[in-house]
Protein backbone atom coordinates (compact mmCIF):
# COMPACT_ATOMS: atom_id res chain seq x y z
CA UNK A 1 0.00 0.00 0.00
CA UNK A 2 1.25 3.66 -0.87
CA UNK A 3 1.07 6.76 1.33
CA UNK A 4 -1.82 8.06 -0.49
CA UNK A 5 -3.81 4.53 -0.26
CA UNK A 6 -2.89 4.46 3.26
CA UNK A 7 -4.00 8.44 3.95
CA UNK A 8 -7.20 7.32 2.36
CA UNK A 9 -7.78 3.84 4.70
CA UNK A 10 -6.85 6.63 8.36
CA UNK A 11 -9.57 8.88 6.69
CA UNK A 12 -12.48 6.16 6.49
CA UNK A 13 -11.32 4.92 10.00
CA UNK A 14 -12.69 8.60 11.01
CA UNK A 15 -14.98 8.98 8.38
CA UNK A 16 -18.04 8.92 11.46
CA UNK A 17 -16.03 11.51 13.67
CA UNK A 18 -15.84 13.53 10.23
CA UNK A 19 -19.14 13.95 9.28
CA UNK A 20 -20.45 14.66 12.91
CA UNK A 21 -17.45 17.60 13.24
CA UNK A 22 -19.32 19.21 9.51
CA UNK A 23 -22.66 18.63 10.51
CA UNK A 24 -22.18 20.28 13.55
CA UNK A 25 -20.33 23.30 11.54
CA UNK A 26 -23.39 23.42 9.63
CA UNK A 27 -25.60 23.45 13.01
CA UNK A 28 -23.71 25.62 14.76
CA UNK A 29 -23.66 28.26 11.15
CA UNK A 30 -27.13 28.18 10.93
CA UNK A 31 -28.62 28.00 14.53
CA UNK A 32 -25.82 29.83 16.10
CA UNK A 33 -26.69 32.83 14.07
CA UNK A 34 -30.64 32.36 14.11
CA UNK A 35 -30.98 31.58 10.73
CA UNK A 36 -33.83 29.74 9.26
CA UNK A 37 -31.81 27.00 7.31
CA UNK A 38 -29.59 25.67 4.20
CA UNK A 39 -29.97 26.21 0.55
CA UNK A 40 -27.98 24.21 -1.76
CA UNK A 41 -27.76 23.70 -5.81
CA UNK A 42 -28.35 20.16 -6.79
CA UNK A 43 -26.35 19.16 -9.90
CA UNK A 44 -27.06 15.02 -9.70
CA UNK A 45 -22.96 15.40 -9.10
CA UNK A 46 -21.60 14.11 -5.72
CA UNK A 47 -20.12 17.08 -4.51
CA UNK A 48 -23.84 18.59 -4.21
CA UNK A 49 -25.21 15.08 -3.02
CA UNK A 50 -22.86 14.86 0.33
CA UNK A 51 -23.39 18.28 0.65
CA UNK A 52 -26.77 18.29 0.74
CA UNK A 53 -26.55 14.96 2.70
CA UNK A 54 -24.88 16.70 5.45
CA UNK A 55 -27.35 19.45 5.49
CA UNK A 56 -29.82 17.48 6.24
CA UNK A 57 -28.38 15.56 8.95
CA UNK A 58 -27.98 19.31 10.67
CA UNK A 59 -31.11 20.73 10.10
CA UNK A 60 -33.53 18.38 9.05
CA UNK A 61 -35.76 17.91 5.87
CA UNK A 62 -37.95 20.78 6.95
CA UNK A 63 -35.09 23.34 6.83
CA UNK A 64 -32.81 22.31 3.98
CA UNK A 65 -34.24 23.32 0.34
CA UNK A 66 -32.47 21.52 -2.84
CA UNK A 67 -32.44 23.43 -5.72
CA UNK A 68 -31.84 21.57 -9.13
CA UNK A 69 -31.99 24.25 -12.05
CA UNK A 70 -31.04 22.78 -15.56
CA UNK A 71 -29.97 25.01 -18.48
CA UNK A 72 -29.87 22.35 -21.34
CA UNK A 73 -28.16 20.15 -18.78
CA UNK A 74 -28.13 16.43 -19.11
CA UNK A 75 -31.09 13.92 -18.86
CA UNK A 76 -29.18 11.36 -16.47
CA UNK A 77 -28.47 14.61 -14.15
CA UNK A 78 -32.21 15.56 -13.63
CA UNK A 79 -32.76 11.48 -12.75
CA UNK A 80 -29.77 11.68 -10.07
CA UNK A 81 -30.76 14.38 -8.64
CA UNK A 82 -34.35 12.72 -7.85
CA UNK A 83 -32.89 9.30 -6.99
CA UNK A 84 -30.81 11.74 -4.71
CA UNK A 85 -33.50 13.28 -3.06
CA UNK A 86 -35.39 9.88 -2.19
CA UNK A 87 -32.02 8.25 -1.13
CA UNK A 88 -31.15 11.15 1.16
CA UNK A 89 -35.02 12.52 2.29
CA UNK A 90 -34.44 16.20 0.66
CA UNK A 91 -37.15 18.78 -0.79
CA UNK A 92 -35.93 19.28 -4.22
CA UNK A 93 -37.12 21.73 -6.20
CA UNK A 94 -36.53 22.79 -10.02
CA UNK A 95 -36.01 26.14 -11.39
CA UNK A 96 -35.92 25.82 -15.19
CA UNK A 97 -32.76 28.38 -16.34
CA UNK A 98 -33.36 27.66 -19.71
CA UNK A 99 -34.99 30.85 -21.03
CA UNK A 100 -32.99 32.90 -18.35
CA UNK A 101 -29.74 31.69 -19.94
CA UNK A 102 -31.02 31.94 -23.65
CA UNK A 103 -32.19 35.86 -23.06
CA UNK A 104 -28.72 36.62 -20.72
CA UNK A 105 -26.56 34.80 -24.04
CA UNK A 106 -28.76 36.59 -26.52
CA UNK A 107 -28.47 40.40 -25.13
CA UNK A 108 -24.43 40.24 -24.15
CA UNK A 109 -24.32 38.79 -27.31
CA UNK A 110 -25.52 41.62 -28.99
CA UNK A 111 -21.90 43.49 -27.36
CA UNK A 112 -19.69 40.56 -28.16
CA UNK A 113 -19.64 36.79 -28.51
CA UNK A 114 -19.05 34.08 -26.41
CA UNK A 115 -17.16 31.09 -26.27
CA UNK A 116 -18.55 27.92 -24.39
CA UNK A 117 -16.37 28.51 -21.82
CA UNK A 118 -18.06 32.33 -21.19
CA UNK A 119 -21.24 30.72 -21.65
CA UNK A 120 -20.88 27.94 -19.46
CA UNK A 121 -19.78 30.56 -16.49
CA UNK A 122 -22.93 32.69 -17.14
CA UNK A 123 -24.99 29.58 -16.64
CA UNK A 124 -23.11 29.02 -13.13
CA UNK A 125 -23.50 32.54 -12.37
CA UNK A 126 -27.11 32.36 -12.93
CA UNK A 127 -27.66 29.57 -10.77
CA UNK A 128 -25.91 31.86 -7.75
CA UNK A 129 -28.59 34.01 -8.43
CA UNK A 130 -31.23 32.21 -7.74
CA UNK A 131 -29.98 30.56 -5.05
CA UNK A 132 -29.08 33.69 -3.18
CA UNK A 133 -32.96 34.78 -4.09
CA UNK A 134 -34.29 31.63 -2.30
CA UNK A 135 -31.96 32.47 0.55
CA UNK A 136 -32.68 35.95 0.88
CA UNK A 137 -36.62 35.66 0.72
CA UNK A 138 -36.35 32.68 3.61
CA UNK A 139 -33.60 33.99 5.62
CA UNK A 140 -31.56 30.31 5.11
CA UNK A 141 -27.51 30.81 4.09
CA UNK A 142 -26.49 29.25 0.83
CA UNK A 143 -24.13 26.34 1.00
CA UNK A 144 -20.87 25.72 -1.22
CA UNK A 145 -20.22 22.08 -2.58
CA UNK A 146 -16.40 23.23 -3.69
CA UNK A 147 -14.50 20.61 -2.63
CA UNK A 148 -10.50 21.41 -1.71
CA UNK A 149 -9.66 19.28 -4.87
CA UNK A 150 -11.23 22.08 -6.88
CA UNK A 151 -10.62 25.55 -4.60
CA UNK A 152 -6.33 24.53 -5.20
CA UNK A 153 -6.87 24.36 -8.69
CA UNK A 154 -9.66 27.21 -9.04
CA UNK A 155 -11.41 24.98 -11.31
CA UNK A 156 -15.01 26.64 -9.94
CA UNK A 157 -16.90 30.13 -11.68
CA UNK A 158 -16.13 32.74 -9.65
CA UNK A 159 -18.88 34.82 -8.39
CA UNK A 160 -21.29 30.94 -9.76
CA UNK A 161 -20.64 27.94 -7.77
CA UNK A 162 -18.19 29.81 -6.15
CA UNK A 163 -19.66 32.52 -4.09
CA UNK A 164 -21.67 31.13 -1.30
CA UNK A 165 -22.42 31.39 2.42
CA UNK A 166 -21.02 28.66 4.28
CA UNK A 167 -18.55 26.00 3.06
CA UNK A 168 -18.66 22.25 4.86
CA UNK A 169 -16.51 20.49 2.42
CA UNK A 170 -14.21 22.82 1.75
CA UNK A 171 -11.19 20.71 2.97
CA UNK A 172 -12.07 17.41 1.59
CA UNK A 173 -10.50 16.13 -1.34
CA UNK A 174 -12.69 14.44 -4.54
CA UNK A 175 -11.43 11.11 -2.70
CA UNK A 176 -12.72 12.19 0.62
CA UNK A 177 -15.81 13.27 -0.87
CA UNK A 178 -16.12 9.58 -2.67
CA UNK A 179 -15.35 7.76 0.83
CA UNK A 180 -18.20 10.42 2.61
CA UNK A 181 -20.34 9.61 -0.15
CA UNK A 182 -20.77 6.24 0.67
CA UNK A 183 -21.18 6.16 3.94
CA UNK A 184 -24.30 8.79 3.70
CA UNK A 185 -26.27 6.32 1.47
CA UNK A 186 -25.83 8.71 -1.83
CA UNK A 187 -26.77 6.87 -5.12
CA UNK A 188 -24.36 4.51 -6.70
CA UNK A 189 -25.00 5.95 -10.23
CA UNK A 190 -23.93 9.11 -8.62
CA UNK A 191 -20.81 7.61 -6.77
CA UNK A 192 -20.09 6.05 -9.91
CA UNK A 193 -20.45 9.22 -12.65
CA UNK A 194 -17.42 11.09 -13.92
CA UNK A 195 -17.28 14.51 -12.38
CA UNK A 196 -18.52 17.16 -14.83
CA UNK A 197 -19.84 20.69 -14.30
CA UNK A 198 -22.15 19.91 -17.20
CA UNK A 199 -21.74 23.34 -18.39
CA UNK A 200 -21.04 22.44 -22.18
CA UNK A 201 -22.08 19.13 -23.69
CA UNK A 202 -19.46 16.49 -23.20
CA UNK A 203 -17.64 18.35 -20.45
CA UNK A 204 -15.47 16.50 -17.61
CA UNK A 205 -13.15 17.63 -15.10
CA UNK A 206 -10.19 15.76 -15.47
CA UNK A 207 -10.68 15.81 -19.61
CA UNK A 208 -10.28 19.86 -18.82
CA UNK A 209 -8.38 19.86 -16.70
CA UNK A 210 -5.63 17.79 -18.32
CA UNK A 211 -4.92 15.77 -15.03
CA UNK A 212 -6.89 13.56 -13.19
CA UNK A 213 -8.52 13.51 -9.42
CA UNK A 214 -6.20 10.62 -8.82
CA UNK A 215 -3.08 12.69 -9.70
CA UNK A 216 -4.20 15.94 -7.87
CA UNK A 217 -5.45 14.22 -4.77
CA UNK A 218 -2.36 12.07 -4.49
CA UNK A 219 0.00 15.30 -4.76
CA UNK A 220 -2.72 16.85 -2.23
CA UNK A 221 -2.25 14.25 0.21
CA UNK A 222 1.17 13.35 0.04
CA UNK A 223 2.68 16.13 -2.01
CA UNK A 224 3.66 13.27 -4.76
CA UNK A 225 2.51 14.02 -8.66
CA UNK A 226 4.19 13.00 -12.01
CA UNK A 227 5.91 15.97 -13.13
CA UNK A 228 3.39 17.05 -16.09
CA UNK A 229 0.59 16.82 -13.93
CA UNK A 230 2.78 18.48 -10.86
CA UNK A 231 3.34 21.58 -13.42
CA UNK A 232 -0.13 21.49 -14.60
CA UNK A 233 -1.43 21.49 -11.08
CA UNK A 234 0.60 24.54 -9.85
CA UNK A 235 0.18 26.23 -12.97
CA UNK A 236 -3.27 26.37 -12.30
CA UNK A 237 -3.19 26.55 -8.55
CA UNK A 238 -1.32 29.92 -8.98
CA UNK A 239 -3.78 31.74 -12.01
CA UNK A 240 -6.41 30.95 -9.64
CA UNK A 241 -4.83 32.77 -6.72
CA UNK A 242 -7.42 35.87 -6.91
CA UNK A 243 -10.34 33.30 -6.83
CA UNK A 244 -8.97 32.69 -3.36
CA UNK A 245 -8.69 35.31 -1.96
CA UNK A 246 -10.64 39.02 -0.98
CA UNK A 247 -10.77 41.24 -3.53
CA UNK A 248 -7.65 44.29 -4.30
CA UNK A 249 -8.99 47.22 -2.43
CA UNK A 250 -7.59 50.67 -1.91
N1 LIG B 1 -5.50 38.03 -11.56
C1 LIG B 1 -6.79 38.26 -11.36
N2 LIG B 1 -7.20 39.01 -10.33
C2 LIG B 1 -8.52 39.24 -10.12
N3 LIG B 1 -9.50 38.74 -10.91
C3 LIG B 1 -9.13 38.00 -11.95
C4 LIG B 1 -7.79 37.72 -12.24
N4 LIG B 1 -7.72 36.93 -13.34
C5 LIG B 1 -8.98 36.74 -13.74
N5 LIG B 1 -9.85 37.39 -12.92
C6 LIG B 1 -11.33 37.43 -13.03
O1 LIG B 1 -11.81 36.10 -13.00
C7 LIG B 1 -12.55 35.81 -14.17
C8 LIG B 1 -12.29 34.38 -14.60
O2 LIG B 1 -12.82 33.49 -13.66
P1 LIG B 1 -14.11 32.64 -14.01
O3 LIG B 1 -15.21 33.52 -14.40
O4 LIG B 1 -14.32 31.70 -12.87
O5 LIG B 1 -13.69 31.84 -15.33
P2 LIG B 1 -12.59 30.73 -15.64
O6 LIG B 1 -11.64 30.55 -14.50
O7 LIG B 1 -12.03 31.09 -16.95
O8 LIG B 1 -13.48 29.46 -15.84
C9 LIG B 1 -14.03 28.70 -14.77
C10 LIG B 1 -13.53 27.28 -14.83
O9 LIG B 1 -14.14 26.55 -13.77
C11 LIG B 1 -14.78 25.41 -14.32
N6 LIG B 1 -15.96 25.11 -13.51
C12 LIG B 1 -16.94 26.03 -13.37
C13 LIG B 1 -18.08 25.73 -12.63
C14 LIG B 1 -18.19 24.48 -12.05
C15 LIG B 1 -17.15 23.59 -12.22
C16 LIG B 1 -17.29 22.22 -11.68
O10 LIG B 1 -16.35 21.59 -11.26
O11 LIG B 1 -18.39 21.74 -11.70
C17 LIG B 1 -16.06 23.91 -12.95
C18 LIG B 1 -15.14 25.77 -15.74
O12 LIG B 1 -15.36 24.63 -16.52
C19 LIG B 1 -13.94 26.59 -16.14
O13 LIG B 1 -12.87 25.77 -16.52
C20 LIG B 1 -12.06 36.83 -15.20
O14 LIG B 1 -13.08 37.04 -16.16
C21 LIG B 1 -11.78 38.04 -14.35
O15 LIG B 1 -12.98 38.74 -14.14
N1 LIG C 1 -27.95 21.75 -13.00
C1 LIG C 1 -27.63 22.20 -11.79
N2 LIG C 1 -28.62 22.47 -10.91
C2 LIG C 1 -28.35 22.92 -9.67
N3 LIG C 1 -27.10 23.14 -9.22
C3 LIG C 1 -26.08 22.91 -10.06
C4 LIG C 1 -26.28 22.42 -11.37
N4 LIG C 1 -25.07 22.29 -11.95
C5 LIG C 1 -24.16 22.66 -11.03
N5 LIG C 1 -24.75 23.03 -9.89
C6 LIG C 1 -24.11 23.51 -8.64
O1 LIG C 1 -22.76 23.82 -8.92
C7 LIG C 1 -21.91 23.01 -8.10
C8 LIG C 1 -20.60 22.77 -8.80
O2 LIG C 1 -20.69 21.71 -9.70
P1 LIG C 1 -19.68 20.48 -9.58
O3 LIG C 1 -19.81 19.75 -10.86
O4 LIG C 1 -18.34 20.93 -9.12
O5 LIG C 1 -20.25 19.60 -8.38
P2 LIG C 1 -21.12 18.27 -8.45
O6 LIG C 1 -21.86 18.25 -9.72
O7 LIG C 1 -21.93 18.26 -7.21
O8 LIG C 1 -20.06 17.09 -8.41
P3 LIG C 1 -19.10 16.57 -9.62
O9 LIG C 1 -17.88 17.49 -9.51
O10 LIG C 1 -18.76 15.21 -9.24
O11 LIG C 1 -19.79 16.72 -10.90
C9 LIG C 1 -22.75 21.78 -7.80
O12 LIG C 1 -22.27 21.09 -6.68
C10 LIG C 1 -24.12 22.40 -7.59
O13 LIG C 1 -24.23 22.98 -6.30
MG1 LIG D 1 -21.07 18.26 -11.57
Amino acid sequence: MDKFEEYLLQYEERLEEDIAKRVAFIREQVDGQKLGGAVVGISGGIDSAVTAALCVRALGKERVIGVWMPAYSQAVHAEDSRKLAEAIDLNLVTVDLSKAYDAAVAEISKVLELDDKTKGNTKARLRMTTLYAIANQKGYLVIDTCNRSEVYVGYMTKGGDGLADINPVASLTKHEVRIMARQLGIPESILTKAPSADLWAGQTDEQEMGFTYEDLDRFLLTGEANPEAKEKIEYLHRISEHKRRAMPEI
